[in-house]
């Protein structure tokens, strides 16, 4: 198969590109370099079935050269950062809405089949209903960044019920692991190494959520896309997560016993009832009933995979 990989080059990206590649498909990586790094890609620059193209998609004619000759494109490449909303509408519009639509012009007339897309459990909003399944309704992002991915989604279904071709999209949770370079266990790591005698929690703390290892995720994309392959829809959704979930003070803790810090803890009270900033969920944990019908179970659950990612992160 041939595969295009947008961000293949950060987080999730590259851990789905090592997969690929040790399927055995044949891979082209598009990516900015704004986030993720060549160093992700260590293992694949110079093997003969891995292309790399370096390049921002807000650039039609970059997307089209990238889609040539491709079959299935997964499209990872997004600003994922929630907290810049308020100060940074445009940028996340852009880096994620306008990428999508410059990526699905270019995919009309082309030999894709399939769109994969990593959306965000951000869509739903503060759900009144939690685990939160797909059908969950009517959407209500409290974030722009949520905007921005139901955006996306929307434009994706549009497109592939006019164009003919299947699309697969993942509504995932907080997905964590090696090569993270944002997000909260990132941040408090960073935290402690500066000041070992503190740590500034951002919010009240008790934000609850469920995270999901990223070796779980790229395993549970891949098998889905199996799955989904063999059914009829021409547009699935599929949330990705964890059944448990676990709180920011919690994460505060695991983290400092990794590094064995006894850190005093400054709760900075938030925004909106104790939110980290303005479009927070507080509470999110997804249903995943729908993703284990398939036959994927997560190994770790949120507890595991955060303690993980912390030895992980502290390693690199
Ligand atoms: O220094 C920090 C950083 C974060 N937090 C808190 O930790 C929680 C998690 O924050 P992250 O930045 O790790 O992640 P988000 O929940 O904002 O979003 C993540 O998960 C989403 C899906 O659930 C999206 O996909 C998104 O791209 C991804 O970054 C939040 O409640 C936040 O308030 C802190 O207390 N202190």
């Amino acid at each position: 198969m041939k595969v295009l990989v947008t961000g293949g080059a950060g987080f999730i990206g590259s851990h789905l590109v090592d997969r690929l590649m040790e399927l055995g498909h044949e891979v082209r990586v598009l990516d900015d370099l704004s986030a993720g790094t060549l160093d992700n890609l260590r293992r694949w620059v110079d093997h003969e079935r891995f292309e790399f193209i370096k390049g921002d998609m807000r650039d039609p004619k970059i997307v089209e050269e990238a889609v040539k000759d491709v079959e299935v494109v997964f499209h990872l490449a997004a600003n994922p950062e929630v907290r810049i909303g308020s100060q940074s509408p445009e940028l996340l519009y852009e880096t994620n809405v306008l990428i999508t639509y410059n990526l699905l012009n270019a995919m009309r007339g082309s030999n894709v089949e399939y769109l994969v897309f990593t959306s965000s459990s951000t869509v739903y909003g503060d759900a009144d209903v939690i685990p939160t399944p797909e059908d969950y309704g009517p959407l209500e992002p409290i974030s722009v960044y949520g905007g921005a991915k139901l955006a996306a989604e929307a434009l994706i279904s549009g497109y592939a019920h006019t164009f003919e071709f299947r699309a697969l999209i993942f509504r995932l949770a907080n997905i964590i692991g090696e090569r993270s370079n944002h997000g909260v266990i990132y941040d408090f790591i960073n935290k402690l190494r500066k000041n070992p005698e503190e740590l500034e929690i951002l919010g009240d703390g008790t934000q609850r959520k469920s995270y999901l290892h990223v070796s779980d995720t790229v395993e549970g994309m891949l098998h889905i896309f199996e799955h989904f392959k063999r059914s009829e829809k021409t547009v699935d959704f599929y949330n990705l997560g964890n059944d448990d979930w676990i709180t920011v003070k919690e994460i505060a803790e695991i983290v400092s016993e990794e590094m064995s810090l006894r850190p005093r803890f400054v709760f900075t009270g938030g925004v909106d009832g104790g939110r980290g900033w303005k479009g927070d969920v507080k509470f999110m944990r997804l249903s995943i009933e729908k993703a284990k019908a398939t036959g994927w179970r997560p190994r770790l659950n949120s507890y595991d995979a955060v303690r993980r990612t912390v030895r992980e992160l502290l390693k690199s």
